[in-house]
């Protein structure tokens, strides 16, 4: 049989589509998103509010709910080989459909293989996680519930043990372990949300919006110690949030999402110095950043689509200060914007010839259109 040993793939999205099917019309949250996640990687997720981040990040850890339906795709999850002794918990995922290259479709787990996934090797922080505590339990029992469960094997003991290193990684003093939700301020509940997301070492932490209710000093401590812990124990992470200056620092891939579909992913770096999408251009321009050169900040005109009826040919046409004529009749495909650089994909007719055979444009070209919109005087 060929593994996946040797190669350091972790996670391979394949034409992940999800619907919400609700009463007023088919909401189309997900559309063709594919991407692959390697481990030890942070994977930030970007995009206005609305855009389906939180659908995709869900349907990949199958937490989504009726009226929501993943309606095709593939969730392709590539577990370290077993010799190495430390992924024993895969063994409990015996009969799963496990393909030739050893990947496990995470669609395809029964609701038992599931929950032992679930704990084992992916682990979710919610937006507001903070507040799923259970307030009428102290949090060193919340952490040992979660290794009774799932770690049998463990004694009381060493449970204790585990919760008292747990709350240390996370930075909180191992007195705390009697303390209830209500007896900390919200920047301690989300780090003990952490502790108990840690508790069985996953392979791979989904955090949505993890720090949206903190305030800036207190987020910051926190993603810094998520960096810390993802560096320390090697996990990879997929990273939601509607702030790209925070993921400019934090991921090293990014992928913008607009109307349910990827309209760019790419490094961070290349995303920053040369974004490629009008939408991904527009999008890191309404915000300031703390590092690098001083940008005009200009806001991309108009609002996101309704799902239920979203726009022909490329979903931002609308809103781009760039379409032309192809853009409102032809689905653009995700492609690399320049040759030169394979890592950068990028849904937009611009970089393709067979639309555009003119001049690949530049940020700057972009930033131009851009001006000349928030000035008035932009050519439609
Ligand atoms: N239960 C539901 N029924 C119908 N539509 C839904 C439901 N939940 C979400 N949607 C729609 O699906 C689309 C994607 O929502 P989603 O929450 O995934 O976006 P998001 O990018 O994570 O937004 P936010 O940043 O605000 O959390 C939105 O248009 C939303 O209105």
């Amino acid at each position: 049989m060929v593994t996946s040993a040797g190669t350091n793939k972790l996670l391979e999205v394949k034409h992940m589509c999800v619907d919400y099917m609700a009463a007023n019309g088919t909401v189309h949250a997900v559309t063709d998103v594919s991407f692959t996640l390697e481990r030890g990687e942070i994977l930030g997720l970007a995009g206005e509010s609305g855009c389906g981040k939180s659908t995709l990040a869900y349907g990949i850890s199958r937490l989504l709910r009726p009226p929501a339906v993943t309606t095709n795709g593939e969730v392709l999850y590539y577990p370290r080989p077993r010799e190495n002794g430390r992924r024993l918990e895969i063994s409990s995922l015996r009969g799963a459909p496990v393909r030739e290259d050893g990947a496990i479709d995470i669609l395809r787990l029964s609701p038992e293989q599931l929950r032992t996934f679930r704990w084992s090797d992916l682990a979710i922080v919610f937006q507001s996680a903070m507040n799923a505590l259970n307030p009428v339990m102290n949090i060193g029992t919340q952490i040992m519930d979660v290794l009774r469960t799932h770690r049998p094997e463990m004694g009381p003991d060493q449970r204790k043990q585990r919760a008292v290193e747990l709350l240390k990684l996370v930075g909180i003093a191992p007195d705390r372990l009697r303390s209830y939700p209500h007896e900390l301020s919200g920047g301690m509940r989300q780090r003990a949300m952490i502790a108990i997301a840690l508790a069985l070492t996953p392979e791979l932490i989904i955090m949505d919006e993890p720090t949206t209710a903190l305030d800036v000093v207190v987020q910051r401590e926190i993603l810094e110690l998520i960096m810390d812990l993802c560096k320390e124990f090697g996990m990879t992470l997929i990273f939601i949030t509607h702030d790209l200056s925070l993921l400019l620092e934090l991921a090293d891939k990014i992928i913008i999402m607009y109307a349910g579909r990827i309209a760019e992913k790419a490094s961070s770096q290349d995303l920053y110095l040369h974004p490629r999408h009008p939408y991904s251009y527009g999008l890191l321009n309404s915000f300031p950043t703390l590092h690098g050169p001083r940008r005009k900040m200009i806001g991309i005109p108009g609002s996101p689509p309704d799902l239920r009826d979203v726009p022909s040919g490329c979903a931002f046409h609308p809103r781009c200060p760039l379409a032309f004529s192809a853009c409102k009749s032809a689905l653009p495909v995700l492609q690399p914007a320049l040759a030169e650089i394979p890592g950068q994909l990028v849904t937009c007719h611009l970089y393709n010839q067979q639309y555009n055979s003119g001049r690949t444009p530049t940020t700057a070209d972009l930033a131009a259109k851009y001006d000349a919109l928030a000035e008035g005087s932009a050519v439609r």
